[in-house]
């Protein structure tokens, strides 16, 4: 059928060397794999970029079905290839929320439509998102759309009975519950900034770390009495990677995400009540984002997830305490992350593609992500161009939303190309028509 030869590219281990692609799957590795090549072959110069297999993002909000203003599947999944997925975990808290089988279906089929990543659906832990009843995560999980992956994000599974009922049920098949850890009693809804000396200066409600820890600590304590397995999701302070890194240590079943803004963005941006800054968990303090870059690169923190939350205009233009949580993060997250850990020499390109792709893909229980650059794997891969400088420009976004935090600033490292199953997914930047 079709084929792929990817030539001069920098592959972890082997060196400069060829990748050639055959029928969505990796055919050859290495400097003769040009020779099996057939004569027909889409040939890709990749002389100084770097390849990786595809990024995978455990926590992506797409807004589609509910709020396709701000964004859609297609335009979620343009972003995502753009920023070098080839797999994204769409989070359940849409209107109305993934949680029947039908809902999580809809979801897989409209993401297979557009065809430019792989969209999976997260399946809600409670109906509604209401924290009470449990879904039908059962159903959810032997649908088309296998869930595996469940989240009630946005909203904490606050009730400790809820979530240990919930573990129990996933635990049958293997699936995880991603927990929003933030224990609503001590950060309710309006707490929107870091708990400290800022938040009292700036007159805004605080979110204490403790709101995270206590939840983390809760959870991990359930994970060991089901024996079943928690993620944390965008875990934000050192308090909490502490809970996170004592589990670890028992043997528990718990992994972590960051977020790249966690990391690199801190609290005192919301000195000038930019709504931009807005997100849930609030940025923290120097110390806590030391602390996560620590954390990233010691293994406690397991991976990398973008929390992509795009919003309209009009709903995060208000004053700080009014406007919308969230950041638009899925085509940034490699040139933050590159730019703040692998360019200053902190961490090298094999352990950003384990946080940003086979961790999260195992994570999920995605088998075709996240593999070896090996023959016989799905050709799922992302070039990326170490030395490339991009200044990120919200205008260019293909995002249906502009809210990111990163305009005006320049990041070394860039996506060059993406491929899904062996098809050019995103260019330089430009996602291919679908
Ligand atoms: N992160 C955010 O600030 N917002 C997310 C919800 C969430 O991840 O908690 C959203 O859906 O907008
Ligand atoms: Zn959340
Ligand atoms: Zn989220």
């Amino acid at each position: 059928m079709s084929a792929l030869l990817v030539t001069g590219a920098r592959i972890l281990g082997e060196g400069a060397a060829d990748l050639l692609v055959r029928d969505g799957v990796i055919a050859a590795v290495g400097a003769d794999a040009a020779t099996d090549a057939p004569g027909d072959v889409e040939r890709l110069d990749a002389d100084g970029l770097t390849l990786l297999p595809g990024f995978v993002d455990l926590h992506t909000h797409l807004r589609e079905p509910g709020r396709e203003d701000t964004e859609t599947i297609a335009s979620g999944s343009r972003a995502a290839a753009a920023g070098g997925f080839t797999a994204v975990l769409a989070m359940a808290n849409t209107n109305p929320v993934t949680d029947t089988a039908e809902a999580a279906e809809r979801i897989l089929d409209l993401g297979r439509a557009t065809g430019l990543v792989d969209v999976v659906p997260v399946g809600a832990v409670t109906k509604g998102l209401e924290g009470a009843e449990l879904a039908e995560l059962g159903l959810m999980h032997r649908s088309r759309a296998r869930v595996g992956v469940f989240s009630d994000d946005g909203r904490c599974v606050a009730d400790a009975r809820v979530m240990r009922r919930a573990l129990e049920y996933v635990r049958a098949f293997g699936g995880v519950v991603s927990q929003h850890s933030q224990d609503p009693t001590l950060a309710g809804s309006s707490a929107c900034c870091h708990e400290g000396e800022l938040s009292g200066r700036l007159g805004l409600p605080g979110w204490p770390p403790v709101a995270e820890a206590a939840v983390i600590a809760r959870d991990a304590m359930l994970a060991r009495h089901t024996g079943s397995r928690v993620h944390v999701a965008h875990v934000s302070t050192a308090e909490g990677l502490e809970v996170v890194r004592w589990a670890k240590a028992q043997g528990i079943a718990m992994t972590a995400e960051v977020t790249p803004h966690h990391l690199a963005l801190g609290t005192e941006l919301l000195t000038g009540y930019d709504p931009v800054f807005k997100v849930n968990p609030p940025l923290r303090p120097t110390e806590d984002q030391e602390a996560l870059r620590e954390g990233l690169l010691d293994g406690t923190v397991d991976a990398v997830a973008t929390d992509h939350a795009p919003h309209a205009r009009h709903d995060k233009e208000h004053a700080f305490v009014d406007a919308a949580f969230g950041m638009l993060g899925l085509e940034t997250a490699f040139g933050v992350v590159h730019d703040l850990l692998v360019a200053s020499g902190r961490m090298s390109m094999a352990d950003l593609a384990r946080v940003m792709s086979t961790n999260p893909a195992r994570i999920a229980g995605l088998s075709g992500h996240g593999r070896p650059l090996a023959p016989g794997e799905p050709a799922n891969l992302v070039l990326v161009d170490p030395t490339a400088t991009v200044t990120v420009d919200r205008e260019a976004s293909h995002s249906l939303s502009r809210n990111t935090p990163w305009h005006g600033r320049s990041l070394t490292g860039a996506v060059h190309t993406t491929i899904l199953r062996g098809t050019v997914t995103a260019r330089e930047g430009e996602p291919a028509p679908c």
